[in-house]
């Protein structure tokens, strides 16, 4: 019943609802006695032969009347106690969104998608189904089997009731021990359908790539295992579910026994009458619904703790990047200056980065190069305050970056990141993600800057055409473009591409950066690219290695200086040179 503990700061919000919910269950509960009693009072009637047409009419009146109101009555509980839940649902589903929105890219390292899908739906359900029916089955069975007892034992015979009621303690024993093992299966029905949604979601993203090596075979058998075990681990709950009802059945059947066998005995000695033990019986098959909702609040309670455990767990991650001894909002501009004694990423023990200085003027561009894995993307990373804790410090405008708002600093950067993601929207959304009030000529004019535009109104809807699930309507080079189109519509501070040219040809890559050089004068750019012909006009070109920068300069200098950037340089422009079968490029 800790749940309810837990719960107690939303019932406490939620007190009219509740408190009105319950008062009305109860009311139901007492009328529910009603009927009995008059069932009662006619059958001794008819067995002593008073029964008048008055006393019929008054009689079905009555049941009539009170089988009304309890009708209306239900519907007010039903809206009160159901309706709040539901809105605990909202509340839980919201703040879990809300927190997922603001975690940092570690927190996404080290939960899967799968599982965080698993906690959105399922666990909020469990919960709310404890805040619903987890009340309903509460308040029930204490006041409906409350009610009902105190009735027998006071109104018929205390003695047949203790006999009726003897199997009683049995059955909480064992709804208790069904209820634990049930937590237990319950916990590894839950894992095992999140390690499914987890598989489902990646076999998804990664159809294309399954299919280009002819795996889909292996994918469907991972497939049909993972369901397999999950089928195997949902019947192990459903075996225990399944003996709730029949235990009950069995207790109850039991009750029944004792109270006609021992009822007809006080009917002989004429210490009850036949009407009296009509309505006992009715009344112990109203016992049938308590009992249950007992044997079922176990349930609920027991799936609602630990999923509540589960979210609790969740929004209590902290958020590692926060807006902590921040300044008053300000805009991000000015020198940007770089000194990174060492970083490693967080649970590495590896550094991923290590004595990185440099400074760069604002509106000046910066290229990084290096071999695959030597920090490129790190370093801008921490420029972006993607990642905090690192020994060093990098400054803008001469503040540190986490002296500025986070809001502030995310407006600054454009980026273009390597696996850029397109949503399932028109390209002209798209394209507005980070400026939803764009104007159309906005949207034209950096599709045209990003060298999109022609291929955008060369498809039937032009800007209207929807992309699908990351963009699979578009070629590799359309969607970085529309990607690069995304990014520079807010005409940012401090744009970012990373590798974000890898998949167009080098004359549209020419053609890119040279509109860029046009239209963001002034503005500053960083450029991770591979083919090194992209930053010969950079300002400051870095040469990365094993996180150390060991080359750094203009491409003159650099190509003086007669090390990786120029014999890496001089191979690319060879390898040019053979793929156009050796003729100079006379454009
Ligand atoms: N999230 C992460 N957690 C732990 N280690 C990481 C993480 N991201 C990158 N690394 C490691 O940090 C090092 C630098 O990676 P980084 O992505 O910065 O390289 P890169 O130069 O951008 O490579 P590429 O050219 O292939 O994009 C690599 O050894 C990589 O394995």
């Amino acid at each position: 019943m800790r749940v309810f503990k837990d719960l107690w700061w939303f019932f406490k919000q939620e007190k009219t609802a509740y408190g009105l919910g319950i008062l009305v269950l109860a009311a139901v509960s007492l009328f529910t006695l009603v009927p009995p009693f008059i069932i009662g009072v006619i059958v001794d009637h008819i067995v002593y032969q008073t029964l008048t047409l008055e006393n019929l009419i008054f009689s079905l009146v009555l049941l009539l009347g009170v089988g009304f109101l309890t009708y209306g009555l239900r519907f007010v509980w039903r809206i009160m106690i159901f309706g709040a839940s539901i809105r605990l649902a909202r509340l839980l589903r919201n703040q879990l969104y809300e927190h997922f929105t603001k975690m940092s890219h570690h927190f996404y390292q080290r939960y899967r998608t799968g599982d965080l899908m698993a906690h959105a739906t399922n666990d909020i359900r469990a919960v709310q189904m404890t805040a619903g029916q987890g009340v309903l089955t509460l308040v029930d069975s204490i006041t409906m089997g409350g009610f009902v007892i105190i009735t027998m034992a006071a109104t018929i015979s205390w003695e047949l009731t203790l006999i009726s009621l003897i199997p009683m303690p049995i059955m909480a024993f064992l709804t208790s021990y069904y209820g634990s093992l049930l937590h237990k299966r319950f916990h590894l029905a839950q894992s095992a359908f999140s390690d499914l949604n987890d598989n489902v979601q990646e076999s998804v993203t990664g159809v294309r790539v399954a299919k280009a090596f002819g795996q889909e075979e292996d994918e469907i058998s991972r497939f049909k295992e993972k369901s397999r075990e999950v089928v195997q681990k949902n019947v192990a709950v459903a075996k225990i579910d399944a003996l709730f009802d029949p235990t009950i059945s069995l207790i109850v059947g039991i009750s029944y026994f004792l109270a006609v066998v021992f009822g007809a005995r006080y009917v002989i000695a004429e210490e009850l009458t036949i009407g009296q033990l009509t309505s006992f019986t009715i009344y112990l098959g109203l016992l049938i619904w308590p009992m249950l909702a007992f044997g079922w609040l176990f349930n609920i309670v027991e799936r609602g703790r630990a999923s509540y455990d589960r979210i609790r767990t969740l929004l209590s991650e902290k958020q590692d990047i926060t807006d902590e001894g921040a300044l008053e909002a300000k805009k991000v501009e000015g020198i940007i200056e770089v000194q990174v004694n060492s970083f490693a990423y967080p649970g590495s023990k590896e550094y991923a980065l290590r004595d990185i200085s440099f400074s760069l003027e604002e509106g000046k561009t910066l290229g990084i190069v290096g071999k695959t894995g030597s920090g490129k993307s790190t370093l801008i990373r921490l420029l972006q305050r993607e990642y905090d804790a690192m020994d060093g410090k990098i400054t803008i405008g001469g503040i540190q970056i986490d002296h500025y708002r986070l809001d502030d600093l995310k407006a600054t950067f454009g980026n273009v990141p390597q696996n850029h993601f397109l949503f399932s929207a028109t390209i002209a959304d798209n394209v507005a993600f980070a400026m939803p009030k764009a104007s159309m000529s906005e949207i034209i004019n950096s599709c045209k800057l990003a060298s999109i535009h022609d291929d955008i109104i060369s498809f039937t809807d032009g800007y209207e055409t929807i992309v699908g699930e990351r963009g699979v309507t578009l070629s590799g080079g359309q969607r970085q473009r529309v990607s690069i189109a995304r990014a520079v519509l807010p005409d940012p501070t401090i744009l970012i591409l990373d590798d974000s040219l890898s998949a167009v040809d080098a004359r549209t890559e020419e053609k890119i950066l040279s509109s860029m050089r046009k239209s963001r004068k002034g503005k500053t750019t960083i450029i991770i690219v591979h083919r090194l012909s992209a930053i010969l006009h950079a300002d400051l070109i870095l040469v990365l290695d094993e996180g150390r920068i060991v080359e750094r300069g203009t491409h003159s200098t650099l190509m003086e200086n007669n090390g990786w950037y120029k014999r890496m340089y001089d191979q690319q422009q060879l390898a040019e040179l053979v793929e156009k079968g050796g003729q100079h490029d006379a454009t």
